[in-house]
């Protein structure tokens, strides 16, 4: 098992590049299976385990996946005949399997997909995205673990609105409605970029989909889609990570490939404790402030603060002066991370929603583990200005979100390591033979 040991101290300079988005390509690629004629070829892919997840449940329902990672292209081609069923050993890995259920049922007339259970960040039900396909005509029912979904014939356009603006559903109803018979209306739906970039790949393979980025989408369902070739965005969260790297350590990093527009509560909010934010034409150039201010921040769907960006933000809220409350009203249980700040002598205290943040913090480095795979990059934030050494095990879920996150700190000068605790014990043992 790898951990990451980080040593507090460093400020970090220079410029760090961001990846195509997680959160986009895992929908897109899922998409893909919407083809029915051409291969499609994806560019700008981020080299993620999620990625190699997604790719493996592709195959296992029939399509033809090829995945370049040096040149960070996957290419798919789904004009066989599809498998309907998504196991649980890749649900479970990766809740965003669910992504193909709207994509299958809308080619096949027919999805099974394992049901995803519970999550380190809180239940996450589907009901919304199952609700819409129901509203489309699908008969969905829940067994063994699983659900299944089925349409006699086309799916027909229907009006859905949705209770909340949930992500996963507004992608799996829109990828549904592109093949469906007449028009779909989704009302009070999500506006994140990752949702246009997915409705810009769709329309370029023969979709006709309007108004993706605001909270009403019209799609026109069509015969069929073929393959095409889509740029994914770059990784808003990624960006905002290293945002945070740099406000951290009093830094002055060049965040290249960030994009200004979908970053702007991110920006208001480190505006708002003094660090400066300059758009540059290659992205967005942050510099730190030896003395940051303590804020009040609520998560909120886009264009809100974003969840994924939560921990990370409290790592810096932990060394501003003050008392700041964050407030978490995306996901019922995403403050796992406060208890291994606390263990990194963070004055910390949950109350409800909230938490309750009284800086600035001495932090200490410690032994801790990344409850998700925002917590882990949060936690190895922390250690950058955590006095002594600081270890981050559990980074399965890093891994599922960051390329290369401990080389891209090194490449700014911070004093960061990753090791391989199994092979230091094999190589120990080599000694002794
Ligand atoms: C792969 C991907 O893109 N993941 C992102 C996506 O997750 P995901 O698509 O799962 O997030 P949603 O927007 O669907 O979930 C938001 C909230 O709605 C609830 N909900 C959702 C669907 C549903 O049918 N019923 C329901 O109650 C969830 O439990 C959660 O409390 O958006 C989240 C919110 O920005 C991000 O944190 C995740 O990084
Ligand atoms: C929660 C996240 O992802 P997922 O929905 O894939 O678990 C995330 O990216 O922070």
């Amino acid at each position: 098992m790898d951990k990451i040991i980080v040593r507090g101290g460093n400020t970090l300079h220079g410029t760090v590049k961001v990846e195509g988005a997680k959160n986009a390509v895992l929908p897109i690629l899922a998409a893909s299976l919407l083809a029915s004629e051409g291969k499609s070829t994806l560019l700008d892919v981020p080299a993620l385990s999620d990625v190699d997840t997604i790719n493996e449940v592709l195959r296992h329902l029939n399509a033809e996946v090829s995945y370049s990672v040096n040149d960070n292209k996957v290419e798919v081609d789904a004009q066989g005949n599809l498998e309907a069923e998504a196991p649980f050993e890749y649900v479970r890995k990766m809740r965003a399997s669910v992504q193909v259920m709207g994509p299958l049922l809308a080619r096949n007339g027919h999805a099974r997909v394992a049901l995803p259970g519970g999550c380190a960040i809180g239940s996450r039900p589907i009901d919304l995205h199952l609700k819409g396909f129901e509203a489309m005509g699908a008969a969905v029912t829940v067994g063994n673990g699983f659900i299944e979904a089925r349409v006699n014939g086309r799916l027909i356009g229907a009006k859905i609105y949705l209770d909340f603006p949930s992500v996963g559903a507004t992608e799996n109803i829109m990828a549904a409605a592109t093949l469906a018979k007449g028009t779909t209306i989704l009302e009070n739906c999500a506006r994140e970029p990752e949702i246009v970039d997915m409705a810009n790949y769709m329309n370029k393979m023969g979709a006709k989909i309007k108004g993706a980025g605001t909270d009403t989408i019209r799609i026109e369902g069509v015969e069929a889609l073929h393959g095409a070739v889509h740029n994914i965005i770059p990784d808003r969260i990624e960006a905002g990570t290293f945002m945070i790297a740099a406000a951290i350590t009093n830094g002055n990093v060049l965040i290249e490939n960030a994009v200004p527009e979908h970053l702007a509560s991110i920006t208001a909010k480190l505006e708002e404790m003094g660090v400066s934010v300059v758009e540059e034409n290659e992205g967005l150039r942050v510099i730190g402030q030896p003395i940051l201010k303590s804020v009040d921040i609520k998560t909120m769907p886009h264009p809100g603060f974003p969840t994924d960006m939560q921990s990370q933000m409290m790592a810096l809220m932990l060394k501003a002066q003050g008392t700041g409350v964050i407030t978490e009203t995306v996901f019922e249980n995403r403050f796992m991370h406060v208890e291994e700040f606390r263990r990194m002598n963070a004055n910390i205290k949950i109350e409800g929603r909230s938490v309750i943040i009284n800086g600035p913090n001495d932090l200490q480095g410690a032994e801790v583990a990344a409850t998700d795979l925002r917590a882990g990059a949060a936690l190895i934030l922390a250690g950058l200005v955590s006095e002594g050494y600081t270890q981050v095990t559990e980074l399965k879920h890093l891994d599922r979100g960051y390329v290369n996150f401990h080389q891209k700190l090194v490449s700014l000068g911070a004093n960061v390591e990753r090791v391989n605790d199994e092979v230091k014990v094999r190589e120990e043992e080599a000694v002794r033979v």
